[in-house]
């Protein structure tokens, strides 16, 4: 098994081919207009072909109606369906059926207790995603560069995967590892110069700093590739 790495909010060819060409598995498009992150559906279609397999394209959306998640499934043609915002497992389901696209359910964690919110998405979304919450203020309900505890994933299962997300960077991607078991993870202001300016040498860097983590072995699960 290998460790994912999606590298989240890009918008231009240049950063994402930067991220592609360092192997990201996934790439993703924002689709909410209060972010400085946020393509339009015609934007991301005119992009989507620079995300070629093996990359994987996850558009991310938040409580989005039927109307405009067809639209997103018909012309951006994802390879999955992130649901970043009060999505229930009803209407997770709901979406992961009209489309058939594989979804991702985002989960604000701020304490232990916020981990139980797992149990009901499971055998519903596809993969899980563990973000920080939104910080006072902010109108972002991800993409706001802020950590959550990681040592309050302690309590998770051996055979519970999540994506980690919320804050990582170059910087702090060895000490995430080596507190959390994530079976990928998910960056996005951590390679960025300013809200939605996303810097290629910061991408670069971020995968060095992952490329040294992996020589160290830090926190590694013992599935998971050291390549
Ligand atoms: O990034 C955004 O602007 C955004 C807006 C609305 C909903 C979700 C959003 N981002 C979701 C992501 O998957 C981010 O990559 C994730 O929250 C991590 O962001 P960061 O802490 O900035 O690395």
């Amino acid at each position: 098994m290998t460790l994912d790495i999606k590298i989240c909010g890009l918008k231009t060819p240049e950063a994402i081919h930067a991220a592609v060409s360092r192997g990201a598995s996934h790439v993703g498009f924002i689709h909410f207009d209060k972010s400085p992150r946020h393509l339009s559906v015609a934007q991301m279609a005119a992009l989507r072909p620079l995300v070629a397999a093996p990359a994987k394209l996850v558009v991310v959306t938040v409580d989005l109606d039927d109307e405009t998640i067809e639209a997103i499934a018909d012309w951006v043609r994802p390879d999955m369906i992130q649901l970043h915002g009060h999505e229930t497992p009803g209407r997770v389901a709901e979406i992961r059926a009209a489309t058939g696209i594989p979804v991702m359910k985002a989960l604000s964690i701020g304490s232990a207790g916020d981990l139980q919110g797992i149990d009901a998405y499971r055998g519903i979304a596809d993969r899980i995603l563990l973000d920080a919450q939104r910080p006072k203020g902010s109108v972002l309900p991800g993409g706001n560069g802020v950590a959550f505890d990681w040592d309050l994933l302690a309590v998770l299962d051996a055979g519970d995967e999540y994506m980690l997300s919320g804050g990582l960077d170059a910087g702090n991607i060895a000490a995430a590892l080596a507190r959390a078991k994530p079976s990928g993870l998910d960056v996005s202001s951590g390679v960025e110069s300013a809200p939605g300016i996303k810097d290629t040498g910061l991408i670069h860097g971020f995968f060095d700093a992952l490329d040294k983590a992996r020589l160290n072995g830090a926190g590694l699960h013992p599935e998971w590739s050291a390549t």
